[in-house]
């Protein structure tokens, strides 16, 4: 599996001893940065980057995740889920690392290097790049209804009334 990190100050620490153990579980990892510790740094071209690596990776048929690390994660997921393709889970613990995949079929994770053991991250992310998604209907046409959106701005359903 190809996976791409990208993170800000807040999580460099994480994303390097994140980076190491999925390389040595023989992932290809791409490291979107930064490159070294600037407490001034800012999170959105980072992940915007590593969102986009998974966006054409997708495009080209190439399995890939992505990872996005912060003080809180909330930053790096709006930034994720700025790139058309993107859906970036904010994930807290084993449950929503589980559920992101199999319900949401997210494809990037973010998560609040402040908030957690890096332990506990790692074991998050590992819950992620192993659990698939099932693709049931219900999901499927959630996520469908997502993509068309993001595509044309409007979208099909049962509340299309409700927007404006
Ligand atoms: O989590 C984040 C954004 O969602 C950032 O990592 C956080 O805001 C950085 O904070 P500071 O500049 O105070 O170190």
């Amino acid at each position: 599996m190809r996976i791409h990190v990208a993170t800000d100050h807040a999580g460099l620490d994480f994303s390097q001893q994140l980076q190491e153990h999925l390389r040595s579980l023989g992932h290809e990892v791409i490291d979107h940065g930064p490159a070294e510790y600037d407490a001034l740094d800012d999170y959105p071209s980072f992940c915007i980057n590593a969102a986009l690596g998974v966006a054409r990776d997708e495009r080209d048929g190439t399995a890939a995740l992505g990872v996005v690390f912060g003080g809180s994660g909330n930053g790096e997921q709006m930034a994720a889920n700025k790139v058309a393709g993107i859906r970036a889970a904010l994930v807290w613990n084993d449950s929503t690392a589980t559920l992101a995949r199999e319900h949401n079929n997210a494809n990037v994770i973010s998560i609040g290097a402040r908030q957690h053991p890096v332990e506990d991250a790692i074991r998050f992310i590992e819950l992620f790049i192993q659990t698939p998604f099932p693709g049931d209907e219900r999901h499927v046409r959630r996520i469908s209804q997502l993509g068309e959106y993001e595509r044309t701005g409007a979208i099909a359903g049962k509340h299309v009334d409700q927007l404006n």
